[in-house]
C-alpha cells in the first residue's frame, strides 16, 4: 500500500467530549495529529513557541473547529504547569500528546554540555514536567498520554546520541508511568515513527541521506503524518482503553534494522 491508499478507520464522533493538550501542533507531525482530533470531535490545545504556525492550524482546521492556540516554551516548567492547570480547569484534560522535540544530528565529540542539555531538555525533561502537571486532569477523565519516540530508540543511530538517551529516558518513564498510574486509569504509550517526510526533517539533514533512510525501509516507504495521527487518536479514543506501556513502531519495519538473511540472495 502506499500513503495515498491511507484511509482513516476511526469513527467521525470518536473523540467528541474530549479536551487534548498536543504540544508542537504549529508544524509537521503535531499539525496533523491537531488536524485528525479535531476531526474527530476534540478540543484541541495546540502549544508551541510560534503564534502564527500555531494559529495557521486553527485556521487549516476551520471556523467550527474547538482550538486554541497557546504560545509557550515546554523548556520553561512554571510556564506549562500554568498553562496545563488553566486548560485542565476549563474545559478537563482527557489527552496529552508530547510531540514537541528535535535535535541536531551530530556525533558525540560534536556536542557541547549545553548542546546535550538542549536536547535532553526538550526531548525528556520538558516532557515529565507537562505530563506530571497533567496527571490529577488525567486521573479525573480516565485520559491518556501519547509520547512521541523515534523508530531508533532501542536499537541506537549514529549523530543522535543526545536525542536517543533523551528519548530512550520517555520509554522508560512511559513503563513506569504505566504501571504507577494504570491504577488511576491513565494510559501512557510511546509511538516510534520512522522517516516522516516534514520541512523540519528537510531542514536538518541532506536530502540523499533522507533518500537513502526511506529506500531502506522494509516496507519501501516513509511514515505519513496522517498515519502518525490516526494512531495517536485511536490511542486517546475508547479503542485503545486497554493499550498501555507500550511502544508503538510506525514505521515501516525499519526498527528490525538491516535484515539478517541466513539464507543468500537466492534465498537458497
Ligand atoms: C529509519 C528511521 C529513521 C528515523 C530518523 C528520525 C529522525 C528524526 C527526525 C526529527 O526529529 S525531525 C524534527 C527536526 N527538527 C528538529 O529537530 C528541530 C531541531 N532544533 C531544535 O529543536 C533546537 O534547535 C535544539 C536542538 C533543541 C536546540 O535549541 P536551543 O534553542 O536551546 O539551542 P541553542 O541555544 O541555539 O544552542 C544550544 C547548544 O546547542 C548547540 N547546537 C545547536 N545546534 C548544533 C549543531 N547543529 N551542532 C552542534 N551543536 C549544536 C549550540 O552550539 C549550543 O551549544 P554551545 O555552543 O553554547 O555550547
Ligand atoms: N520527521 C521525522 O522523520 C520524525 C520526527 N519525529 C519526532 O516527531 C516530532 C515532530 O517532528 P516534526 O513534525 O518532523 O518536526 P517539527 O520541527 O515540525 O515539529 C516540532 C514542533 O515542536 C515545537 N517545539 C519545538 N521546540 C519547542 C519548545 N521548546 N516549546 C514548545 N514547542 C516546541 C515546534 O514549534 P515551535 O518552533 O513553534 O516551538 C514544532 O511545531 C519531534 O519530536 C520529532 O523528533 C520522530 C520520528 C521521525
Amino acid at each position: 500500500m502506499t500513503a495515498a491508499d491511507f484511509r482513516p478507520v476511526l469513527a467521525q464522533d470518536a473523540l467528541s467530549g474530549h479536551s487534548v493538550i498536543v504540544t508542537g501542533a504549529g508544524s509537521g507531525i503535531g499539525r496533523a495529529i491537531a488536524l485528525r482530533l479535531l476531526a474527530l470531535g476534540a478540543r484541541v490545545t495546540g502549544v508551541g513557541r510560534r503564534a502564527e504556525t500555531l494559529e495557521e492550524t486553527g485556521r487549516m482546521a476551520g471556523a467550527d473547529a474547538a482550538y486554541a492556540a497557546e504560545v509557550c516554551d515546554v523548556r520553561e516548567a512554571d510556564a506549562v504547569e500554568a498553562l496545563v492547570a488553566r486548560v485542565g480547569e476549563a474545559h478537563g484534560l482527557t489527552g496529552l500528546v508530547n510531540n514537541a522535540g528535535g535535535q541536531f544530528f551530530a556525533r558525540a565529540e560534536d556536542i557541547s554540555p549545553r548542546g546535550w542539555q538542549a536536547v535532553v531538555n526538550l526531548n525528556l525533561n520538558a516532557v515529565f514536567a507537562i505530563t506530571r502537571a497533567a496527571r490529577p486532569y488525567l486521573e479525573a477523565s480516565r485520559g491518556a498520554v501519547v509520547n512521541m519516540s523515534l523508530s531508533p530508540v532501542e536499537r541506537g543511530a549514529i549523530g543522535m546520541s543526545h536525542s536517543l538517551a533523551a528519548r530512550a529516558g520517555v520509554l522508560a518513564m512511559t513503563r513506569a508511568l504505566a504501571l504507577e498510574w494504570g491504577g488511576q486509569g491513565i494510559r501512557v504509550n510511546c509511538l516510534g515513527p520512522g522517516t516522516v517526510l516534514t520541512p523540519a526533517l528537510a531542514d536538518e539533514a541532506h536530502a540523499p541521506h533522507v533518500a537513502k533512510l526511506v529506500a531502506g525501509v522494509p516496507l519501501g516507504r516513509a511514515t505519513s503524518p496522517e498515519e502518525v495521527a490516526e494512531l495517536t487518536a485511536f490511542l486517546i479514543s475508547p479503542a485503545g482503553a486497554l493499550m498501555t506501556g507500550q511502544l508503538i513502531q510506525i514505521d515501516g519495519g525499519a526498527h528490525l534494522g538491516v535484515p539478517v538473511n541466513m539464507l543468500g540472495e537466492d534465498g537458497a
